[in-house]
């Protein structure tokens, strides 16, 4: 099976340049409308789907992200993998503005958002104990070092539901007391949509601030953000200029089974399934309810 990587760019990465046979295309799904339209096409004969998270222009605040709509849309346009790539801040003195974080847990305080596609008349439970691909976030980290970013392979995103930034009470709660790395505003949802959609996922945290409780760097500002996001957003682009020559052209199943995470979650019984929801999730889950609709 040819890989197919869906990229999703965050705060400052509203486009990506060089793509082969480019062009925008506007996926209709049952969650309503992606963030934007999105950018297909080859790089170095690699397969790519660009997503703006929050559209061209940053329309979408992270509370109103269309996140089903987002997975879903990747979905049907056949994409096996999933690279995200976000801005965030850091609890860690180590975790420098201007460092890549490649993130492998989640603590999810996000409370205003769609957490999942199912729902009364199909349920499923995934697992989320390992919520990013160990495959791909490699495969990312060496994109990264190739761009010549500083690479820490591992850490834990706090989701936080935003807009505002955290109060320094906060700050110092997750840092010191839940053990957070890093801080952002939407890569929850994101990760646990993509996992119920069989789709593997990987998260760079391209860190921009030491939020608030760094007592040398004050609290954190989007004028310190952007600064910041000018460099960031260039290894950004070199991450991904570097994917081709790291993936392989030919995709093997998923070792950590991310491809097969519905092949025992869905639990309400084919006889009690709801047909109008199981015809919104014909892309997510057709793999699995095509033969018992
Ligand atoms: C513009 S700073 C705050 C904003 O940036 C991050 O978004 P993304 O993950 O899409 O890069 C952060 O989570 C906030 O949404
Ligand atoms: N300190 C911070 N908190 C939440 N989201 C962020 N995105 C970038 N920096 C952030």
């Amino acid at each position: 099976m040819e890989p197919v990587i869906g990229i999703i760019g965050g705060s400052g990465l509203y486009d990506i340049a060089g793509l082969e046979d480019a062009h925008w295309q506007q996926i209709q799904t049952p969650w309503g409308d992606p963030s934007d339209q999105i950018l297909t096409g080859t790089l170095n004969g690699l397969r790519l789907a660009f997503l703006p998270r929050h559209g061209r222009g940053h329309v979408y605040t992270p509370s109103t992200v269309p996140y089903r709509a987002n997975i879903d849309a990747l979905k049907r346009l056949g994409v096996t993998d999933i690279i995200s790539l976000s801005a965030t801040g850091s609890f860690r003195e180590d975790m420098a503005p201007g460092d890549f974080v490649v993130i492998d847990q989640y603590i999810d305080r996000t409370r205003l958002r769609e957490k999942t596609f199912f729902g009364p008349g199909c349920v499923a439970h995934v697992s989320l104990a390992h919520p990013t691909c160990p495959r791909l976030s490699e495969i990312v980290a060496q994109a990264a070092e190739t761009a010549g970013a500083r690479v820490h392979r591992g850490g834990t995103y706090l989701a936080m539901e935003g807009p505002q930034f955290s109060t320094l009470a906060e700050s110092k709660m997750y840092r010191e007391v839940w053990g957070a790395d890093v801080i952002g505003m939407t890569n929850m949802p994101e990760a646990a949509l993509a996992r119920e959609a069989e789709i593997c996922y990987a998260s760079v945290a391209m860190v921009t601030d030491y939020d608030s409780w760094h007592p040398d760097h004050g609290e954190v500002s989007i004028s310190q953000i952007i600064e910041t996001m000018g460099g960031n957003g260039e290894k950004a682009r070199g991450t991904i200029q570097a994917l081709p020559s790291l993936i392989p052209s030919t995709r093997e199943v998923c070792p950590h089974g991310c491809d097969r995470a519905l092949e025992y979650a869905i639990t309400t019984t084919p006889d009690r399934r709801d047909p109008a929801l199981v015809a919104k999730l014909d892309a997510v889950a057709g793999r699995v309810l095509g033969e018992t609709k």
